[in-house]
């Protein structure tokens, strides 16, 4: 299994293209959806063969930690330490055999000549021997197998995630009874939400005009039945942006804590791509308020700019540790970088990606944009602490440990929503409230 060619399948077969998908996330640490919407475009590809191809390439995306453990109980050595081309049409083949419909001889016949022509005919007889072996078991027999005896080992091979992963949702739950539902709810695709901008579209309209429901935690939040959101007028002209219910719930939160007081100030202090400077931005505009959106990446920026057109917002390439004047503002909302444990279902392959040695630097910027946020922030003033990650490293220890602020009960801005917790916290989840696991710190200086 040496001398891999790393080349690409190329080719508008449904097979092809989900193998396009999870050698460009191997190779280039590409993100799979990202990846896999570019390549339908470019080789044409819609119906049927689309939906194979995406559920393909984001299935075995989503599953790659279980595939690999199967395939290596097969080829008794690490996946990851075969020549990637063939690992991939591995991982692709033995996820067509346990978690689809498709015939194992066809899945293994298809990875055969697929693997010829990605990394040329030496593979080929042992990509065939491995398949077949996988064959011979169905999915709950290979995890019966392989399952370690301990509950939540076995939860996260049977549902696909990381141990670590697992815990840390565990740990935030507070026990074990709902983990199978939430791994379930990451491992299905979201349903798309509009966020109907204040002031331009009224919510109702927008959900009867396109056949979605209006949301239960944010007052602006259309659940779409399904389609093209980009299709949609209101979206096409600016009236309506695809935006996690979650997400706005909680920027619409920060909006609404009473304040005494001036009202006037509002900052963003992470804003790129904008999604929740659009939504403070359209409320600031009809409460005469004006926005200061902070971005450190110029790509990200210029994404802001773009999302905040008409509305009273100022974008600044800037540092949000150390931009501004202190004590000035009367709202902030610090929308932290993290780990994006809460929204794994949206990324098919960063389960598998992110690693627990990722938090600790986050912590530590996570804590600097929070002092910085109070820092600028009035006496009186609140800030909104939010990530789209329940880990409590990331939530309560931050929100907990911050100087100079008082908890600010976050539940009653979501009037008539059961299962918010950790008092006086918020913590979303995909099971609970069909939303991204975003988390809510409100904080009064
Ligand atoms: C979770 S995202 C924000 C999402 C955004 N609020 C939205 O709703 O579209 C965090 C953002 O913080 C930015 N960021 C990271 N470090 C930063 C810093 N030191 N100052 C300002 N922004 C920073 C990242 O580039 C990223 O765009």
């Amino acid at each position: 299994m040496t001398g891999g060619s790393g080349r690409r399948a190329t080719s508008d077969d449904p097979r092809s293209i989900a193998y396009d998908t999870l050698a460009a996330v191997s190779r280039d640490d590409a993100y799979a959806n990202l990846v896999l919407p570019r390549l339908l475009t470019e080789r044409k590809v819609t119906g049927r063969d689309a939906a194979l191809a995406t559920e393909l390439a984001y299935g075995a995306s989503r599953a790659r930690g279980t595939l690999d453990r199967i395939v290596a109980s097969v080829t008794g050595r690490e996946t990851a330490s075969l020549d990637q081309p063939v690992a991939d049409v591995l991982r692709l083949g033995a996820y067509q055999i346990l978690y689809t419909r498709v015939p194992a001889h066809a899945a293994v016949a298809t990875s055969v000549s697929l693997v010829r022509k990605v990394a040329g005919h030496r593979p080929a007889g042992f990509v065939n021997a491995v398949l077949r072996k996988v064959a011979a078991r169905p999915l709950d027999s290979w995890l019966h197998k392989l399952s370690p005896s301990d509950p939540v080992g076995a939860l996260a091979l049977r549902h696909a995630h990381p141990e670590w992963i697992v815990r840390a949702f565990a740990a935030s739950l507070g026990d074990d009874a709902e983990l199978p539902a939430l791994l379930d709810a990451d491992n299905a695709a979201p349903s798309v939400h509009l966020c109907a901008r204040p002031g331009r579209v009224d919510r109702d309209e927008l959900a009867a005009a396109t056949g979605g429901k209006p949301g239960a935690l944010s007052p602006y939040a259309v659940i779409l039945p399904g389609g093209a959101p980009g299709d949609i007028p209101a979206v096409v002209d600016g009236g309506a942006h695809v935006q996690d219910e979650g997400s706005q719930a909680v920027a619409a939160a920060l909006a609404a804590v009473p304040l005494e007081g001036r009202d006037e100030r509002w900052l963003d202090l992470c804003a790129g791509p904008g999604g929740k400077a659009a939504l403070l931005g359209s409320l600031a505009a009809q409460r005469g308020a004006t926005l200061d959106a902070v971005e450190v990446s110029a790509h990200r920026a210029r994404l802001v700019e773009k999302t905040v057109a008409g509305l009273p917002v100022t974008v600044h390439e800037a540092d949000g540790r150390t931009f501004g004047e202190d004590g000035t503002y009367d709202r902030v909302l610090v929308d932290a970088p993290c780990t994006g444990l809460g929204a794994l279902r949206r990324r098919p392959e960063a389960r598998w990606r992110r690693q627990p040695s990722d938090i600790a630097d986050l912590t530590v910027l996570q804590t600097r944009l929070l002092a910085s946020a109070i820092r600028l922030l009035r006496p009186g003033g609140v800030v909104a602490y939010v990530t789209c990650s329940p880990h409590l490293a990331e939530t309560r220890e931050i929100a907990e440990a911050a100087e100079g602020v008082s908890a600010v009960d976050a539940r009653p801005l979501f009037p008539g929503v059961d299962g918010l917790g950790p008092e006086p916290h918020v913590q979303l989840w995909p099971h609970r409230h069909g939303t991204d696991a975003m988390f809510l710190a409100v904080l009064r200086k």
